[in-house]
């Protein structure tokens, strides 16, 4: 029996500790076939970021055409764009699936937006122009848009609680489905991830329904500095749980319940001189 399959649109990290390197350790550690379309190729490490090379557009756009028309996506997650153009034609291809979904041949993929704009070391991985494509175009056609606090904060243009944010985010985008011709039923959901696990002992991070209350998934936090990956190995395990088909409450709460226990097999290494990667390996 075939697996079911995602696909990673996102960026490389030469680390290998996020980017497409989470994405598809986690896919296939969660039973996933991942394929992955490539946006841009990073210079990192656990320090930091020291290059950044977007890949040209034509090339972003023969990668999605080649793995679109071929194989069956269940999800798609997306991680770090890098460019507008890049956002514009994720975008634009999601409205494209959606219209030439057949039921009878396939089931709508999920689609999980990481809105990637800053890394954890400070480095800009998106501009103003990337935050505005998202909001224009991406994010509205969302299944779920899983943005961490300054995430959140960047996007709405203030500051809140976590909960606040969540709802408020999650409101804005139903108000921009509403006028996008996108297929996209009632706007996306949207989880602000994080909250303080050190004040705490625990992580919270908040989901909002489209028109529904923002509820609380808590989970135990995990006291390590080696935790350089986490929000692409959340957003990529969610999309890996939606592929097969688990609701998206339950599909939030095993993403994070993945996370901490990837977080806790690397919770005492000392892999290089920064943020150390979170575990991609199984054993
Ligand atoms: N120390 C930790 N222990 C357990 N879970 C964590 C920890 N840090 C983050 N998480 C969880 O990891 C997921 C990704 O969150 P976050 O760290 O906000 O992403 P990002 O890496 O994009 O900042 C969330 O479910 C969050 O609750
Ligand atoms: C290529 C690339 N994509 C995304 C990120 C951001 O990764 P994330 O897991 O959200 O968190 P950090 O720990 O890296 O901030 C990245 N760094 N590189």
């Amino acid at each position: 029996m075939n697996p079911p399959v995602a696909l990673t649109i996102a960026g490389t990290d030469s680390g290998g500790a996020a980017g497409t390197a989470a994405d598809l350790a986690t896919f296939a550690a969660l039973g996933v076939h991942g394929a992955c379309v490539i946006t841009a190729v990073t210079a990192q490490d656990t320090t930091g970021v020291s290059d950044i090379h977007p890949v040209p557009h034509a090339t972003i756009e023969a990668q999605l055409e080649a793995v679109l028309d071929d194989l069956p996506i269940a999800a798609i997650k997306t991680g770090m764009l890098g460019t507008a153009a890049a956002v514009e034609a994720v975008a634009q291809r999601v409205v494209k699936l959606r219209v030439t979904y057949s039921p009878l041949s396939a089931s709508q993929p999920a689609v999980v937006v990481d809105p990637v704009l800053v890394a954890t070391s400070g480095a800009v991985l998106g501009g103003e122009d990337v935050r505005s494509a998202y909001l224009d175009h991406l994010l509205p056609l969302a299944t779920v848009v899983t943005p961490n606090l300054d995430e959140a904060r960047a996007l709405l243009g203030h500051d809140g609680t976590p909960r606040e944010l969540a709802d408020e985010l999650a409101t804005a985008l139903a108000g921009r489905a509403a006028g996008a011709a996108s297929g996209a039923a009632g706007g996306a959901a949207v989880i602000v991830t994080g909250g303080d696990p050190e004040a705490t002992g625990t992580c919270t991070d908040w989901l909002a329904e489209p028109g529904q209350p923002p509820i609380p998934l808590t989970h135990p936090a995990v006291p390590t500095s080696n935790d350089h990956g986490t929000g692409c190995t959340y957003g990529s395990a969610l999309a890996a749980h939606l592929a097969h088909g688990v609701p998206l409450r339950e599909a939030a709460e095993q993403a994070a319940a993945y996370v901490t226990r990837q977080l806790t097999r690397s919770q005492h290494w000392t892999l290089g001189r920064g943020r150390g990667p979170i575990a991609h390996l199984n054993t």
